[in-house]
């Protein structure tokens, strides 16, 4: 396909998107309708396609329509390349531009449209980011960087390094997550290569590595991870010799997690029907609590859109029943580990010190709030513990 095609494509999948359709459903029908798109050309496309779906606002102004086209003009104008290189109209390529399309089209106004945030998040954002605010916003219209972990129950860093290497999977240690590899080139081929395969390593962003690695784990250490989703919180903590217990409020989320663990040579417990009576205490219970996922939306921009301050506040609240109902499933002297994959300040700090002020039993033993860059995506992770069982130890 010509560059020209390839935009085109882009105008066609994005149109389906702005119509409802999940981004992922528009780029496989797409996909499957366009069987002469060679893998270049598939990946080409998906590119465009978020890197709209990220800056969709911005690009709207520039473009002068949120339509497809509209965001694809605003692409191009962003970029500095000649519109009418693009719009030329010729076979597969999107038709030229007409006369109001050359007159349409501004510089996005400072703030939130600049940084592609929407309008009634950006006092939150701001207040939760504050000095920080512009920078997040912008590395949140970038791409994501590629992480694995390294499965260290199995191998170690240096070894998998090598051993991608040879599959023309370039990696580089992370600077401050031990199990982290960043993937610097070569990432189309990680999901067919040996490691992979053989459960080594597992595709994980790192600062999400790094909540799992700050919660102390010693081996055979009761864990429930209660918020288990797809399972890559437990196996890295089973990884790390832990007992797992995986439960989800959607089971089927946990659905591929047995046969990961195979695939990872580790055992978890999957509590498809809820945490049964008498399997507590647990030495740590970790909620990975549902958010707005606003530190990772480089990975899942429609979020930021869809999004809504009726929704927020309903995520709060679902946030809040979890840290009470699941404190009473932590051991006297066990760790009660909340995490999220947020920036916003009302569904991280200010959920802990709301939990803390109502049930005055606990202490913080540990917080931490990710931010988003090249190192990986914003995460939160607070660990609280019991105040009695701490004095008693003294
Ligand atoms: C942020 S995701 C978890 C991601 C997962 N821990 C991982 O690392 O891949 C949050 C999960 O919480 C689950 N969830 C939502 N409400 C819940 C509740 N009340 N109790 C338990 N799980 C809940 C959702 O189904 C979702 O899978």
């Amino acid at each position: 396909m010509t560059p020209q095609a390839r935009v085109q494509a882009a105008i066609e999948i994005l149109d389906r998107i702005l119509e409802g359709q999940p981004a992922e459903q528009a780029l496989t029908g797409w996909a499957r309708r366009a069987r002469y798109a060679g893998s270049g050309d598939r990946a080409a496309i998906r590119d465009h396609v978020f890197d709209a779906l990220r800056r969709k606002r911005s690009l709207a102004a520039r473009g002068g329509a949120d339509t497809g086209r509209g965001l694809m003009l605003g692409a191009v104008r962003d970029a500095g390349q000649d519109p009418d290189q693009v719009f030329t109209g010729a076979r597969h390529a999107p038709p030229a531009l007409a006369g109001d399309e050359r007159g349409a089209g501004r510089r996005p106004s400072e703030g939130a449209e600049a940084l592609d945030l929407p309008d009634w998040l950006w006092p939150e954002f701001s207040r939760s980011l504050g000095a920080d605010a512009a920078r997040a916003g912008a590395a949140l219209q970038g791409r994501a960087p590629v992480f694995l972990r390294v499965n260290s129950g199995r191998t170690d860093r240096a070894t998998v390094m090598a051993a991608l290497a040879e599959e023309g999977i370039e990696t580089a240690p992370h600077q401050t997550v031990p199990t982290a590899l960043r993937v610097l080139s070569g990432a189309r081929r990680i999901a067919r290569s040996t490691p992979y395969e053989t459960g080594q390593v597992e595709l994980q962003d790192a600062s999400s590595q790094a909540v799992t690695l700050s919660i102390p784990i010693e081996p055979g250490m009761r864990v429930l991870d209660y918020c288990a989703g797809g399972g890559g919180k437990s196996l890295a903590l089973a990884a790390r010799g832990a007992r797992v217990w995986a439960h989800d409020a959607d089971p089927g989320r946990m659905a591929d997690l047995p046969q990961r663990a195979r695939h990872a040579g580790v055992d978890i417990g999957v509590l498809a029907d809820g945490v049964p009576p008498g399997a507590e205490p647990f030495d740590v219970v970790l909620i990975d609590v549902p958010c707005s996922g606003s530190g990772a939306w480089r990975r899942s921009p429609a979020g930021k859109w869809s999004l809504t301050a009726e929704q927020l506040a309903g995520l709060q609240r679902i946030q809040a029943g979890l840290l009470r109902d699941t404190s009473r499933l932590v051991a006297g002297n066990g760790c009660l580990a909340y995490a999220t994959c947020s920036v916003l300040r009302g569904e991280n700090s200010e959920q802990i010190e709301t939990f803390m002020a109502d049930s005055s039993g606990w202490k913080m033993q540990f917080t931490r709030q990710w931010p988003v860059d090249e190192d990986g995506d914003g995460f939160f992770a607070a660990h609280l513990t019991r105040k009695q069982i701490a004095n008693n130890h003294r």
